[in-house]
């Protein structure tokens, strides 16, 4: 059970304990992604080059595998990192942007899964699906799915793989093959700024370094992202003003502002 006090806890404990995340991460996302989880009391990094990646995830908490602007050179640094996190028994994080849309990243993603062995896989509906299913295509990084089309196809990756699956949309959904946990908070404003699903698997990330169980840890990002949301939106005039006050909403989020929007 997620509960709006266990996401108290949890966030009470990433600011006592401002965990390093290395994110391998894209070009669109890192400054947005960094500033979040600076907002938010974690302490990040963005690392990306194969001569560090055995370092950088041998000192980290976490590691956030974001595909978001792949190319063949980065992809020996996410394995390099990757199977270091696995080795070290830190928490993995995948965010498969794209999957589904070229065969390129779908197929990177499956092999991240199968070498490195991710905690998390988090996406919107159609990454997911795409990584069961050959049929499903995205629309470049915009998912061409409902979130409750995803849920069977979620379950059957989680049981595949090992990981918890969240999937995002106006509502979430995050699953480890048996149980599933739910995050109602749709946000209209939320898909017209670029990276806020690369800043719900960064924020995973973060969680995950100060939260044993990987279902908890994924479920509570998403929470802190709806209650973020919802603090933001009557402040927000459009998407420009909107990424501001997020970053302030992160930042000065409370136990009482997550018991009075989280919508579970
Ligand atoms: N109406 C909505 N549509 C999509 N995402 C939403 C909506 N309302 C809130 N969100 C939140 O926006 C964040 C990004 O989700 P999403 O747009 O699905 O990911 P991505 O950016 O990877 O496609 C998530 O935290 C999700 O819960
Ligand atoms: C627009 C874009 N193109 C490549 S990565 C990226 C950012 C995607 O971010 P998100 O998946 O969080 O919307
Ligand atoms: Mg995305």
């Amino acid at each position: 059970m997620i509960t709006a006090q266990g996401v108290s806890k949890n966030l009470q404990n990433l600011r006592n304990q401002t965990p390093l995340v290395h994110n391998i991460t894209n070009y669109v996302v890192m400054n947005n992604t960094a500033n979040a989880l600076l907002s938010v009391g974690a302490s990040p990094v963005m690392a990306h080059a194969p001569e560090e990646m055995e370092a950088m995830a041998g000192i980290a908490s976490s590691l956030v595998i974001n595909i978001g602007t792949l190319s063949k050179e980065w992809i020996e640094g996410m394995m390099t990192a990757g199977k270091t996190a696995h080795k070290r028994g830190i928490p993995l994080i995948l965010d498969p942007v794209g999957a589904g849309a070229t065969g390129f990243r779908t197929q990177t993603c499956h092999q991240i899964i199968k070498e490195c062995k991710p905690d998390v896989i988090r996406g919107n509906a159609s990454e997911i699906m795409a990584l069961i299913s050959s049929d499903v295509k995205t629309k470049g990084v915009d998912s061409t799915e409902s979130s409750e089309n995803a849920i069977e196809l979620a379950k059957t990756l989680a049981k595949e793989t090992g990981a918890v699956v969240s999937i995002s949309g106006p509502v979430d959904y995050i699953t480890d093959g048996a149980s599933i946990f739910t995050i109602k908070n749709d946000i209209p404003l939320m898909p017209k700024v670029t990276g806020m699903g690369c800043t719900a698997s960064a924020l995973t990330g973060a969680v995950a370094a100060v939260c044993t169980d990987s279902l908890e840890a994924a479920a509570t990002a998403m929470a802190i992202m709806a209650v973020a949301g919802e603090m933001t939106l009557p402040l927000a005039k459009g998407p420009g003003t909107f990424q501001a006050h997020f970053l302030d909403a992160l930042y000065s989020m409370g136990d009482k502002e997550i018991l009075q929007y989280l919508k579970l």
